[in-house]
């Protein structure tokens, strides 16, 4: 079986792939000091909670959070016996090369959102990531990764808020009823929420104006339906597009794809 193993900056994500689907996926915070030994007690207590028998035997890690891939690796060789497939670095290509600045480091996870988007959509999409920041990731035809768009995520405005302003407290997005707040909790869910509205729809406008042809969008990230309510601003929301990029990639690097 093929362990998964997504790392964002604020949680890290395992699911397990058993060959026809994925069996469970389980979250933890990211924190770099997480041991190789602590991630397996916590694995294994989830895996016999599930049922799950089968031996994990392969593995693959994209991580946006460069210090924590040390015990991640750790793990996969004193536990797994294999060596993990490592989105970014040079033991794992990509089906398609980016095009960006030479020198450029391209967040992993958006590598990997980009493969997954171009394998079930084709090319000419925007993949919209709703994580510790948001990001736009531009596919071009062929399915390169050509750039995009990094913004402060939903949860790091709302806490910026509260953190510099003395009167503002700690407040969590919801879809506010109205966009004129009357209390200082609604006025800054509407702040976070519509600005939020018209920042996904401008970004998205501006991409397809540069590009000049018609671009899907596909949403991904906890938050991604808080913003599909009523709104028409994806053609689809994916929870588990990440996932699926690394299983495409895993195979691809295995040689199990052409
Ligand atoms: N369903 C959800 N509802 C509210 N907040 C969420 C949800 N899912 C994730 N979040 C929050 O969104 C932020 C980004 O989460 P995540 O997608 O795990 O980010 P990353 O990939 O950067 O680690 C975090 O602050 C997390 O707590
Ligand atoms: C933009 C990101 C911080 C997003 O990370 P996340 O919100 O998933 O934790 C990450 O993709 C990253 O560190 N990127 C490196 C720079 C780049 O992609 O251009
Ligand atoms: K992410």
């Amino acid at each position: 079986m093929l362990l998964c193993i997504d790392c964002g900056n604020t949680n890290t994500v395992f699911s397990i792939w058993d060959g026809n689907a994925f069996l469970s996926t389980w979250r933890m915070e990211t924190n770099h000091k997480r041991t190789a030994d602590e991630y397996f007690v916590w694995l294994q207590g989830l895996m016999r909670l599930h049922g799950i028998e089968a031996k994990i035997s392969e593995t693959i890690i994209s991580s946006t959070v460069p210090r924590v891939v040390f015990n991640l690796r750790v793990l996969c060789n004193r536990y797994f016996d294999c060596r993990p497939v490592v989105v970014g670095k040079p033991e794992c290509d990509l089906p398609v090369a980016p095009r960006v600045d030479e020198g450029t480091t391209v967040g992993p996870d958006r590598l990997v959102n980009a493969a997954a988007g171009f394998d079930r959509h084709g090319g000419d999409i925007i993949v919209v990531d709703f994580g510790t920041a948001t990001t736009f990731d531009v596919v071009a035809r062929d399915g390169a990764y050509i750039g995009g768009v990094i913004a402060p995520g939903v949860n790091l405005s709302l806490e910026a808020l509260h953190q510099s302003a003395a009167a503002l407290p700690h407040v969590d997005i919801t879809k506010p009823q109205a966009v004129i707040g009357t209390n200082t909790v609604a006025c800054i869910q509407s702040g976070v929420f519509w600005g939020y509205i018209g920042l996904v729809e401008g970004i998205v406008r501006q991409i397809r104006v540069e590009r000049d042809r018609p671009m899907k969008v596909i949403a991904t990230g906890g938050l991604a339906p808080l913003f599909d309510q009523g709104f028409d601003l994806f053609d689809k929301v994916e929870e588990d597009l990440t996932m699926h990029g690394l299983r495409l990639l895993y195979d691809y690097n295995k040689g199990l794809t052409a």
